[in-house]
């Protein structure tokens, strides 16, 4: 059998999944083997992607994180757009099968899909039933505002029900990039970089600055705790240490492992209720395939397979169930529906509801922002600083704000045509 490689960034129990979603294809035909193997976290699987490029070593499919779609878009000799690869191998590929939100997302300016969906998602809020009730909440109602993360916070530490109100994984992911969407307010210029790359990023507004703020006040008496750039904070809601937890609908996978001595419940994330047309919708994140060129027919007819069998209704939907990822098409969505998954997992629909609470505007459909990895690890720098108390939010997100626009800068040299 001919083998196509799979480079991928789930580890724990997602990786587990990604390793039956291969093993159960192998197992549908004889002709290809998909051989998946996990290469580190997004960043490092991302990095060792492009320097195997380089080398001549590369994978034929490697899963990359929305933050580098950018950077995958202008490295046009290196890829194989997903739409062109499905044509040219007699797939079945239709585009208008996904869900708005995520075609938005991987389509050039001509409409065509450049990447394969898979695992997207976008972040919500878990807390802690058991948590809620010792400190006389209702175990039921999950907090709706940013008043009411800090009151239940304070019941909670007050009550002696657990350390720690909340934590946060992705925080630029969670608590800037969806924070603005949620808001309708710009993260950057240039409808967040859809509208070409000349874009200045613009999440120093007066909004965020006042979230980040309260964010670095509440860090004081834990109301927030910082836990890590990834979901490295995971562990502190695991344990009971925090009450609540923002991040990935696909957090939900290593919950149901880990969070085994309390129920959890879930909600959409929180917003300002002072602020005008909030709560808007939230942003898609997790990764899609991109095909890398340089391989040959037989792989690439390998890997269109590959893709139709992972889009089909019965693999979507499972993987949706098994690890909260959002269900990738309208087919799969349905067919969750249908056998009456969402009844038996009250919340469970939260991630799709909360994207699609209203028609998407220029300031919440998405990001598209070149060297997006490398302003991140800006984000995240200045971000720390803030919670360490070295910087002002004012001083840090202004900070954050002319860093990234430098790489912003970089980029568009780079690529001006
Ligand atoms: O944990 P994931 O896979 O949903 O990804 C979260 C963020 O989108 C990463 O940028």
């Amino acid at each position: 059998a001919t083998e196509v490689v799979w480079w991928h960034a789930m580890g724990g129990e997602l990786g587990q999944k990604v390793e039956k979603i291969a093993s159960d294809f192998n197992a549908t035909q004889s002709d290809y083997q998909v051989v998946p193997v996990y290469k580190g976290n997004y960043t490092e699987t991302m990095t060792a992607a492009i320097a195997a490029f380089r080398a001549r070593e590369h994978p034929t499919i490697v899963q990359v994180f929305e933050v580098g779609t950018g950077t995958m878009m202008a490295a046009k000799g290196a890829i194989y757009p997903v739409y062109e690869l499905m044509e040219k191998s007699g797939e079945p590929f239709d585009p208008n099968a996904y869900l708005q939100a995520v075609v938005g997302y991987y389509t050039d300016t001509d409409g065509n899909m450049l990447s394969m969906p898979f695992n997207s998602s976008t972040p919500i809020l878990y807390y802690n039933k058991n948590v809620f009730e010792k400190a006389g909440l209702d175990a039921n109602t999950p907090p709706k505002t940013w008043g009411d993360v800090e009151e239940f916070s304070r019941k909670i530490i007050d009550a002696g029900a657990a350390p720690c109100g909340f934590t946060t994984g992705w925080q630029s992911w969670v608590q800037l990039e969806n924070f603005s969407s949620l808001h309708n307010v710009p993260f950057a210029s240039n409808a967040n970089g859809f509208g070409g790359i000349d874009t200045v990023l613009e999440f120093n507004g007066p909004l965020q600055k006042r979230h980040i703020a309260n964010m670095a006040e509440w860090q004081k008496s834990k109301i927030f705790d910082y836990g890590g750039r990834r979901s490295d904070s995971a562990p502190k809601f695991y344990s009971g240490e925090c009450a609540m937890y923002m991040n990935s609908s696909a957090a939900l996978a290593g919950i149901r492992t880990n969070a085994k001595d309390f129920d959890v419940g879930v909600g959409m994330l929180p917003y300002y209720e002072d602020v005008d047309g909030a709560p808007q919708n939230s942003i898609i994140g997790g990764a899609t395939l991109w095909v890398l060129s340089g391989h040959g027919d037989e792989e690439y007819k390998g890997a269109a397979k590959f893709f139709t069998y992972l889009s089909s209704p019965e693999v979507q939907s499972w993987w949706h169930e098994e690890t909260g990822y959002l269900p990738i098409t309208t087919a799969a969505y349905d067919l969750t529906r249908e056998q009456g998954y969402y009844k038996e997992n009250p919340g469970a629909d939260t991630s799709v509801l909360q994207m699609n609470l209203n028609p998407p505007t220029e300031n919440s459909k998405g990001l598209r922002l070149g060297n997006f990895v490398q302003i991140r690890d800006v984000i995240n720098e200045e971000l720390e600083e803030v919670w360490s108390g070295a910087k002002s939010a004012e001083q840090g997100l202004d900070d954050a704000v002319e860093r990234g626009n430098r790489l912003l800068r970089e980029f568009e040299d780079q690529n001006a045509s």
